[in-house]
């Protein structure tokens, strides 16, 4: 199949309240024609969040109401893939994309996961990215009384913040040191009342092997739908450490040998890849010109060669999992390095 017939999902996580309603609809409401398809999972009987969707003549809704989709309705959404696909292939649908907004007590991984183990999802779908939407007032609360919070924000490849209206600049502040903490490696966004361009948060190729990496320096803050402003996080530290069990871990070193270090992943995702939600590496590898780059969720890994380095040749891998022995693999990172 060309890759041109792939239909990008993307994940719409977040907790109880956060927002992930009030951001589909401003996508609806502004839809420029792209035909989407979106998956609600609820959680109870009754599909209230279907009704409150405001869909048009581009979206089709699909829910699925049996439970939570990360848990016994996993194979429910698997089901519902097949149709959404069957109904694709005899013409009854068109779709251009897929979003599946889940519960808002849904850990995320099993979801990312079906869709690299059902052989025809994994051919026909593709991750397009995870997106948490997290609620300022709340965030720091639901964090200290549900672990799957930290989950949802800890797979995340982008995180927007919601209600921020609501909240002072101090308390913003707290958060978004709380957000860096448990997730470096994603971007943070605000958005009023989900009014973000849909560019924000779709077509972001997250999953895709690419160069892009780093730990991220500030937030933005979107005034208005057209004015996007770019802000460092404070230089001065929280006064208040966290207890998260989900957090990042930065590794970084210069050149490295090619053998040690795929000796090092190796032993790292069979020893962690349990509790290494996702992780992502931009590697130096010595007499090689291109950037190797290796990205995971899990135990599932990839490792391609990108584009060439211009400058400074630098590695850097991050990880965000939960509770790694960090010193001592990092002395084991370290000693992957060409002396
Ligand atoms: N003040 C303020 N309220 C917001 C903002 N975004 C969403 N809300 C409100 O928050 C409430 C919950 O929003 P929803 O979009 O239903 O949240 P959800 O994540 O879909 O909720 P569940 O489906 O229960 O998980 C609604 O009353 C929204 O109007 C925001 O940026 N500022």
């Amino acid at each position: 199949m060309s890759t041109k017939n792939v239909l990008p999902v993307t994940i719409l996580t977040g907790f109880l309240g956060a927002g992930k309603t009030t951001l589909l609809n401003y996508l609806l409401e502004h839809n420029d024609g792209e035909k989407v398809a979106i998956i609600e999972n609820e959680f109870g009987s009754v599909g209230v969040d279907g009704a409150l969707l405001k869909g048009n003549a581009n979206s089709e809704v699909i829910e699925l109401s049996n439970g939570c989709v990360c848990c016994s309705i996993r194979g429910e959404l698997t089901e519902a893939l097949h149709d959404l696909l069957r109904k694709i292939d005899t013409g009854k649908l068109q779709v251009d994309r897929l979003i599946l907004e889940t519960t808002g007590v849904a850990d995320p991984s099993p979801i990312v996961q079906t869709f690299f183990f059902d052989e025809e999802i994994a051919e026909r779908i593709m991750l397009d990215a995870v997106i948490v939407l997290v609620d300022a007032i709340h965030v720091l609360k639901q964090l200290d009384e549900h672990r799957v919070c930290a989950a949802q924000i800890g797979f995340a490849d982008r995180i927007i913040l919601t209600k921020t209206d609501q909240i002072d600049d101090a308390q913003k502040e707290l958060v978004l040191s709380r957000l860096h903490t448990i997730n470096s490696k994603a971007e943070i966004f605000e958005a009023y009342k989900g009014a973000l361009p849909k560019e924000i948060w779709l077509g972001l190729d997250a999953f895709e092997i690419n160069d892009a990496l780093g730990v991220s320096q500030g937030f933005y803050q979107a005034k208005d739908v057209k004015h996007i402003q770019f802000k460092n996080f404070s230089t001065q530290k929280p006064s208040q450490s966290w207890n998260d069990d989900i957090i990042s871990y930065v590794f970084e070193a210069e050149e490295l040998d090619i053998k040690k270090i795929g000796a090092f992943m190796e032993e790292l995702v069979e020893e962690y890849g349990n509790d290494m939600l996702r992780y992502k590496g931009v590697l130096a590898i010595k007499d090689e010109p291109n950037r190797l780059i290796v990205q995971g969720v899990h135990k599932v890994v990839g490792f391609d060669y990108g584009s060439p380095f211009e400058q400074k040749r630098h590695s850097l891998l991050v990880v965000i999992g939960r509770k790694l022995p960090f010193e001592a693999l990092k002395q084991r990172f370290l000693s992957t390095a060409c002396v």
